[in-house]
């Protein structure tokens, strides 16, 4: 069950949001690609995975969108554009355009402001639209340079349990060789964790593109800078934002059926350096055991919610990204975690664990002020401790 909430709603971050990335839905161009034999009719029950793509300000972001609707793929595909609206009109249309014919919905933005109500508005536009016009296969939503792409990941992240006809597939993030160092480097006056930094944090796939414009070395700094950001994402290289769509596509970072393949690459991850002393890192850790939900709950609400975790210095830590596998007493099937923001979720996976005698949790948190040691030691607690009040 998708959790979010706790004390904190409302606080600081959200305003932030609230003031400066406040995106508008806009517009929508879509492609009509169907072979000639008619690829079959999609399975009507099938949910349609959104691919959220965002990156700083020119990156490639739209060459990436472009390039997609181009290649050879056999998906009727719909484009979301996530914009900064100029005016303060407090309707949205959502249009959608296929084989020439315009068709749009009309979204009620409560103070005109989209994230706040994309969450109830948003889906349902675009249900209502696939209503009319038959379903798309698949969403590509490009936001805004300045956009946190975890308040968009939040819109299109649904309970399964609402039924809704949609799921988040993963993040692209696309950062521009010649520029991203320095968006990287930035530090923000209040404080804050600048939006370049959030985006590759968040990010399941990440495209440094324009290598054309660098040198050898030039890249590996940012390569390198990339990954001690996010040290579980993949990282491409590309001109014209050209990967193979296998890459950037279908990719079930936030559902189950990534149990497999997740237990590997969660293997590969390691706790990374900060560049800067209040940097982004990666800190992974494994701990053997397993963990009541309850307390296991109270571990990541902690962290998240109650934000009461601190490093060493006393500063609290702050989790952008959590991924995990672990193990839950008495559950026969390991279990993913997922985390952006103060957003969760525990999901049982079809993998069964094999030896319950060797039973290994294994998270990743990505985010700043990350202590590995402290973090570890209270995983442990998590596992051993038998009730939280007792
Ligand atoms: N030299 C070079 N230019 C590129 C490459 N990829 C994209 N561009 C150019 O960079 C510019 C910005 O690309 P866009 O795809 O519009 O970037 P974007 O991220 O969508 O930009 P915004 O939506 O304005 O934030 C365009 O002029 C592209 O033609 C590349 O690999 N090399
Ligand atoms: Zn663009």
């Amino acid at each position: 069950m998708l959790r979010t909430g706790g004390p904190q709603d409302g606080g600081e971050e959200e305003e932030e949001e609230e003031e400066e990335d406040c995106p508008e839905l806009v517009p929508i161009v879509v492609q009509q690609q169907q072979t000639e034999e008619e690829e079959g009719k999609p399975d009507p029950c099938a949910k349609i995975p959104v691919t959220i793509i965002t990156g700083y300000l020119g990156a490639g972001k739209t060459t990436l969108l472009n390039y997609i609707l181009t290649e050879q793929h056999n998906k009727r595909i719909a484009v979301i554009l996530n914009e900064f609206g100029e005016g303060s009109a407090l309707e949205k249309s959502l249009a959608v355009s296929q084989g020439g014919e315009l068709f749009e919905e009309w979204l009620e933005l409560r103070n005109g402001c989209l994230c706040c109500s994309v969450k109830d508005n948003g889906l349902k536009a675009i249900e209502n639209l696939m209503q009319k016009k038959g379903k798309f296969d698949y969403i590509l939503l490009e936001t805004t340079g300045l956009a946190d792409p975890g308040a968009v990941a939040s819109m299109f992240w649904v309970d399964a349990e609402l039924g809704s006809d949609i799921y988040l597939d993963g993040i692209v993030s696309v950062v521009d060789s010649k520029y991203g160092l320095k968006h990287l480097m930035e530090e923000k006056a209040d404080g804050l964790i600048n939006e370049a930094v959030r985006q590759v944090a968040l990010a399941d796939i990440v495209i440094i593109n324009k290598t054309d414009l660098v040198a050898e070395e030039e890249l590996i700094k940012i390569r390198t800078l990339i990954r001690s950001i996010n040290g579980l994402g993949k990282i491409l290289e590309t001109q014209r934002s050209r990967v193979d769509l296998s890459n950037v596509l279908d990719l079930h970072s936030f559902d189950n059926l990534s149990g497999i393949s997740l237990q590997k690459k969660l293997q590969h991850v390691q706790t990374t350096q900060p560049h800067l002393d209040k940097s982004i890192v990666t800190v992974t850790f494994e701990v053997l055991g397993s963990a009541t939900e309850e307390n296991l709950n109270i571990f990541i609400q902690n962290l998240l919610w109650e934000k009461i975790v601190k490093n060493k210095a006393d500063s609290t830590m702050e989790v952008i990204r959590l991924k995990g596998l672990v193990s839950i007493k008495d559950k026969p099937h390991q279990v993913i975690v997922q985390g952006v923001h103060e957003l969760y979720d525990l999901e049982e996976t079809p993998v069964r664990w094999e030896d319950d005698t060797e039973r290994t949790n294994r998270l990743v948190l990505i985010g700043r002020n990350l202590d590995k040691e402290i973090l570890k030691h209270l995983f442990i607690d998590t596992v051993t401790k038998k009730k939280e009040s007792s």
